[in-house]
């Protein structure tokens, strides 16, 4: 579902002079369907950037990075937001919120984007608030003015909302209470049932060896650090 192969990345610092810096060398990743994989290794090591090169943030300099069967360093931006809205899922732990919009809407959207009725989309996004602990009473509200945990849980439900076939996830336990993070571990449990392929960071160990079946050093495709 996610093959890595050969991927390299250099940032230029065109305010310093144009100084090079080489940050990944030849990086392979194989992700099956109903697969989790963890990206492990020091801080520095190249962990969020292969994440934003899989999501098509930043550009891989060579290799290719194929999801669902297009390849996403040499995919024309159309392809990325096509893919992006019906295959590939990023949670992450924070909500970029738009303002005036209702957190069921935020939470349903995902769904109304792949072309799901307006009532299961509700549904679905009622089904997670309510999983996540979001009192019914804030559904109809923006989640603007919402507390920090508040905020990353209706990202959580947004980002589970569609069955993705593949997900990246950073650091999706990250300040959750006990509660809460053991509902966002039953929900990539769940998505793992279902075939969905994913990568992520999980600075939560215990997290990390509850839901991941192998961990990827990235360290080992660290210029000049590689064992
Ligand atoms: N936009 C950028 N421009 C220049 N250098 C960058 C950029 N993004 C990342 N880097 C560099 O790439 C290297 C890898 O950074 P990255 O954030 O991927 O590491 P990480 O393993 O996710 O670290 P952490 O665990 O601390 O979040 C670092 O040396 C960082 O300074």
């Amino acid at each position: 579902m996610i093959e890595i192969s050969g991927v390299s990345k250099s940032f230029v610092l065109h305010n310093q002079g144009s100084a090079v810096i080489p940050v990944m060398q030849d990086a392979e990743l194989k992700v099956a369907p109903g697969e989790c994989v963890a990206l492990v290794g020091a801080s520095g090591a190249g962990k969020s950037t292969l994440m934003r090169m899989i999501y098509g943030n930043y550009l891989a300099n060579a290799g290719r990075i194929v999801v669902g069967g297009v390849d996403v360093a040499q995919a024309e931006p159309r392809e990325i937001l096509a893919l992006r809205r019906e295959v590939l899922g990023y949670v992450s732990q924070f909500l970029r919120v738009v303002p005036r919009v209702a957190t069921i809407d935020v939470v349903a959207e995902p769904l109304l984007q792949v072309g799901v009725d307006g009532e299961a989309a509700q549904a679905r996004a009622e089904e997670l608030l309510r999983r996540l602990n979001i009192p019914e009473r804030l559904w109809s509200l923006s989640p603007t003015t919402f507390s920090g945990g508040e905020q990353q849980r209706v990202n959580i439900a947004r980002g589970f909302a569609h069955t993705f076939p593949a997900l990246l996830l950073d650091e999706p336990t990250a300040s959750l209470d006990a509660t809460n993070r053991e509902v966002v571990l039953s929900l990539i449990e769940d998505a793992k049932a279902r075939g969905a392929a994913i990568v992520g960071i999980f600075h939560d160990e215990a997290a990390r060896e509850r839901v991941c079946d192998r961990e990827i050093d990235v360290t080992g495709f660290t210029p000049g650090m590689a064992a």
